[in-house]
């Protein structure tokens, strides 16, 4: 194994090589899935209500179902004494009718008799069970929940692209859709490559190290909406990673792997996928993740994102490029996290030349805004500054000095979009 001394390419940027990544991502096909996996997707087309809600008349109040005019001049002191000629109980009425001059005692939810055009509630009465006294006269229609009042057959329900949260997905269920079409959530494998590294829970040795990313990436996985297979460790061996990325290949919408991409002689991911001449390699004018990979990989053409070592380099990069093309495998907009403009709170200096995402945390303001303050020094396996941030700041390439209270681009790294 030797060295690789020289960068044979200039760098690139991030907007590139963001560019390259989103290019080679189509969006997964759609396919109606069973409501509850659909949390958190976008619908892939216009959602019109089959059905009206409520589909029959029922009762709001646990009480009597009534005619209007048969209580005229009910009172404190004159109650109206009707007969209760039935009951009806949600989910197990056995009323259809009932005449004028009587009542039906009546649950919540249960359908309101034919013949009956108001509800009283039990407060109402003496609460009686073969007659019944009424103290007042409801108004038309009181306490009955109409037919379709709630949701009318054909009303337009979601547009397309708007997404399914728990709100959304009790209204499909609510209107008897137990399955609706979406993008599936992309099954995402995480590898790690490292000849130092072990599983967290062993034993380490003078010269080992848990392995922290493959954790961090499937979780950054999984939050983005996917789903995350971290497979065990791979060492330096490419024998050993070709065969555990070939294996894994079968259930990949998408592969991500942490380590061997710079210029050690053990540069195991470069070395095996280089020769496919499928997957690009190269530097970016960025900091942290300067070194980056990504291309098809199998018969299938599988994506793949070759993401540096250093832990806060691989989550940096994850949130530049795999959470947008995650995003636009499931049809999610904006594929790319938003930039805030917030005031920063401390100045430093940036390195020239390469675009700077630090580390920071947001604060609330005096004045009721918010402030960014950078957090921990620079380096790229600070994985207690990271975990202690909530934010990148990220300070364009060109600009080598930050003063305190300037306004800087923010990436808010816990807000969902
Ligand atoms: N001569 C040069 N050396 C390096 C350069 C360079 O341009 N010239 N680039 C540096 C930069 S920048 C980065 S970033 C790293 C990227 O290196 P690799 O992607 O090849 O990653 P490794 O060498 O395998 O590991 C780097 C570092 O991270 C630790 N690591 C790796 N995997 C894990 C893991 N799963 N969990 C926790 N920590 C991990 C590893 O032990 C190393 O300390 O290269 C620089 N070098
Ligand atoms: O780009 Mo490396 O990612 O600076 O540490």
């Amino acid at each position: 194994m030797a060295f690789e001394p020289h960068d044979r390419e200039p760098l690139g940027t991030v907007e590139e090589h963001l560019h390259r990544v989103l290019e080679g991502i189509e969006p997964l096909p759609a396919f109606e899935q069973p409501l509850i996996d659909s949390l958190g997707l976008p619908v892939c087309r216009q959602i019109t209500s089959p059905m009206d809600v409520p589909s029959f008349d029922n009762s709001s109040m646990d009480g009597y179902a009534v005619r209007r005019e048969d209580l005229a001049g009910a009172s404190e002191d004159s109650p109206v004494q009707l007969p209760v000629v039935g009951e009806s109980a949600a989910g197990q009425s056995k009323i259809l009718g009932m005449s004028g001059g009587s009542a039906v005692r009546i649950m919540t939810g249960a359908p309101l008799p034919q013949g009956a055009d108001a509800v009283v509630p039990v407060e109402w009465t003496d609460a009686g069970s073969a007659s019944v006294r009424i103290r007042r006269q409801p108004d038309a229609g009181q306490h009955v929940r109409r037919r379709g009042d709630d949701i009318a057959e054909g009303e337009l329900l979601m547009e397309e692209g708007a997404l399914l949260g728990p709100r959304q997905v009790g209204l499909l269920a609510g209107v008897g859709m137990a399955r609706v079409a979406t993008r599936p959530r992309p099954r995402v494998v995480v590898i790690s490559t490292g000849a130092e590294l072990r599983e967290p829970g062993g034993r380490l040795s003078h010269d080992t190290i848990y392995d922290s990313n493959s954790f961090m990436l499937a979780a950054a996985v999984r939050q983005a909406g996917a789903i995350a297979y971290r497979v065990g460790i791979v060492s330096d061996d490419p024998t050993e990673f070709a065969d555990a990325l070939s294996d894994q290949l079968v259930r990949a919408d998408a592969v991500i792997t942490s380590g061997g991409v710079s210029k050690g002689a053990y540069d195991v991911v470069k070395e095996v996928l280089s020769q496919t001449g499928t997957v690009w390699f190269g530097g970016l004018r960025m900091q942290p993740g300067k070194p980056q990979g990504f291309g098809h990989v199998g018969e299938d053409r599988v994506p793949i994102f070759t993401l540096p070592g250093n832990p806060v380099s691989s989550y940096v990069s994850f949130q530049v490029f795999v959470l947008p093309a995650l995003r636009k495998m499931m049809g999610r907009t904006p594929v790319s996290r938003p930039r805030v403009r917030l005031r920063i709170d401390e100045g430093f200096r940036s390195p020239a030349g390469r675009e700077q995402y630090v580390r920071a945390r947001v604060r609330p303001a005096p004045d009721g805004g918010s402030t960014v303050s950078p957090v921990g020094g620079h380096g790229s396996h600070l994985l207690g500054d990271l975990s202690a941030s909530d934010a990148l700041v990220v300070v364009p390439a060109d600009t080598e000095v930050v003063e305190a209270g300037s306004t800087v681009d923010v990436l808010l790294l816990d807000q969902d979009f």
